[in-house]
């Protein structure tokens, strides 16, 4: 029988989906607490983990290269990706918000606003009505509107600890977001009775 490849985030998603897998019966090997390794089998379960970046995962999936994958629904709203969502695995919890320095109106003309979301950030704005210069940056986005590069920013906020210290405010509240398992729609048919065993497993964790 075929590995089932899934395609795992580094980074702060990692530690609780692998929380998860566990207590989800999975058997995971030791590497999984301390490896830089990139690709771990796990051949006892006949698994096959992919680290990732994050914003790679449904890249990943897409192509089928991994079977599955675990993503922030953020990423998902960004990347627009051909894959199914099968699990809201509710890890991860944060939001999707406009910020910036308080008692500032947004530029009339032009208002600019970063974010590492130039996509879900451009569909938000037009939504308002509102148009709006996007700049991309790749993190530490609460600096832009402090040193003056732009009016706002559309960031991840979880406890608000970021916003506060860096003396920016919270304007609107865009959306909630939680990691979901996802999977290649070929894999899906192929591997059918492997994934939905794995999505069963995993949403009585969730459900506790
Ligand atoms: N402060 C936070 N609290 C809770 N979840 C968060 C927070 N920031 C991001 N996340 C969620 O975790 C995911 C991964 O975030 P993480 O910070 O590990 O990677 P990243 O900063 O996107 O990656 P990288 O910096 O390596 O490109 C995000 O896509 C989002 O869904
Ligand atoms: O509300 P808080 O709990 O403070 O969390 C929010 C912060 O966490 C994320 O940043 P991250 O630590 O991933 O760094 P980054 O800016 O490099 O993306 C996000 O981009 C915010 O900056």
């Amino acid at each position: 029988m075929k590995e089932l490849t899934i395609a795992m985030p580094k980074g702060r998603i990692f530690e609780e989906a692998v929380v998860m897998l566990k207590e989800a019966g999975y058997n995971l090997p030791p590497e999984f607490d301390d490896s830089r390794k990139l690709i771990i089998e796990v051949p006892e379960e006949n698994l096959r983990f992919i680290l990732a970046k994050p914003m790679d995962v449904p890249t990943y999936v897409e192509h089928g290269v991994a079977d599955i994958g675990i993503a922030g629904k953020d990423v998902m709203l960004e990347e627009e990706r051909h894959v199914y969502e099968l699990l809201d695995l509710k890890i991860s919890q944060c939001y999707l918000a406009v910020a910036g320095l308080p008692d500032t109106e947004m530029n009339e003309v032009a208002p600019r606003i970063a974010t590492k979301y130039p996509n879900v950030a451009s569909s938000y704005f037009r939504e308002q009505g509102e148009q709006v210069e996007i700049i991309k940056l790749n993190g530490s986005i609460e600096i832009a509107p402090i040193i003056g590069l732009t009016d706002r920013i559309v960031d991840i906020v979880s406890t608000g600890r970021t916003l506060k210290e860096n003396g920016l405010v919270e304007y609107e509240h865009i959306v909630d977001i939680t990691s979901r398992l996802i999977a290649n729609p070929v894999s899906y048919r192929l591997m059918h009775d492997r994934i939905s065993e794995m999505t069963d497993r995993l949403e009585k964790v969730v459900n506790g």
